[in-house]
């Protein structure tokens, strides 16, 4: 999979996606990251990316020209490619969503925008708009991180680890389980004695109790489509 990302700042996408799981994708060839700066796409000699709004307010307004010379350039090798706006305004992203692009897409540009946002004149060349949360971010940019961790997560092979994408709880509908590792007892903290058991079977039913507690207790919201099995457990915890 190739992410292209058009944005002032490629340092930020830069740094990131040499570490951790994207780093691991990409020196296996499984995923592609390539950063554009958009002031590489400017005609003036200040490479100017931003002005003053029409209509008056606060703050600066991003230009459409740059990023359509930088579209205009992606474009040009003629291969298919989802084009996905980070803004505000977007559509939430979720972990459905993520598996949706990862399954539809080879080729995904993640357009980042600063300042106040940018020229609603752009939204005519992109196919998505998408918001990570009700919060406001300085940029797109973490957004356009958030997105390739959790689409790259999904890629078979990525993590190594076929299990962990497929046990990621917002894959299941609830949250996760507790864990513990070594050691046993840190300053009188115990570990779970069902977890030093190796009885699999009531450490698989432990951690299903625990992780329907956690998400009856944060995230009741996702509870829904719970199966038979899943709900008696429930209705024990209430
Ligand atoms: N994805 C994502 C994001 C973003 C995001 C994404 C892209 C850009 C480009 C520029 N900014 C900064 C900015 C900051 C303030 C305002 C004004 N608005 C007034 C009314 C309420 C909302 C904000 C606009 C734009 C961005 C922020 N924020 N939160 C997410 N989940």
């Amino acid at each position: 999979m190739k992410f292209e990302v058009l944005t002032i700042f490629p340092e930020i996408i830069e740094c990131y996606i040499k570490h951790g799981v994207l780093g691991k994708a990409l020196n296996k060839g499984i995923v592609e990251v390539k950063v554009y700066n958009l002031r590489d796409f400017t005609s003036d000699k200040h490479k100017k990316v931003d002005d003053y709004p029409y209509g008056g307010g606060a703050g600066m307004v991003m230009q459409i020209e740059p990023f359509y010379n930088a579209i205009m350039h992606l474009k040009a090798d003629e291969k298919p490619r989802k084009l996905v706006l980070l803004s505000p305004q977007g559509r939430k992203f979720t972990q459905k969503l993520a598996q949706k692009f990862m399954e539809e897409s080879k080729a995904m540009v993640l357009i980042c925008g600063r300042y106040e946002g940018i020229d609603e004149r752009v939204k005519a060349f992109v196919d998505e708009e998408v918001s990570i949360g009700d919060y406001v971010l300085s940029g797109g940019e973490l957004a356009a991180l958030v997105i390739i961790d959790s689409v790259v997560r999904l890629i078979p092979g990525a993590l190594g680890d076929e299990l962990s994408a497929v046990e990621d709880s917002f894959m299941k509908g609830f949250l996760d389980y507790p864990h513990y590792t070594r050691p046993e007892d840190f300053k009188g903290m115990k570990v779970p004695e069902v977890l030093l058991s190796g009885d699999h079977k009531k450490i698989a039913l432990w951690r299903k109790r625990q992780a329907l507690k956690n998400t009856l207790k944060n995230r009741p919201d996702l509870l829904k489509n719970l199966s038979p099995e899943d709900m008696r457990i429930l209705k024990e915890l209430c």
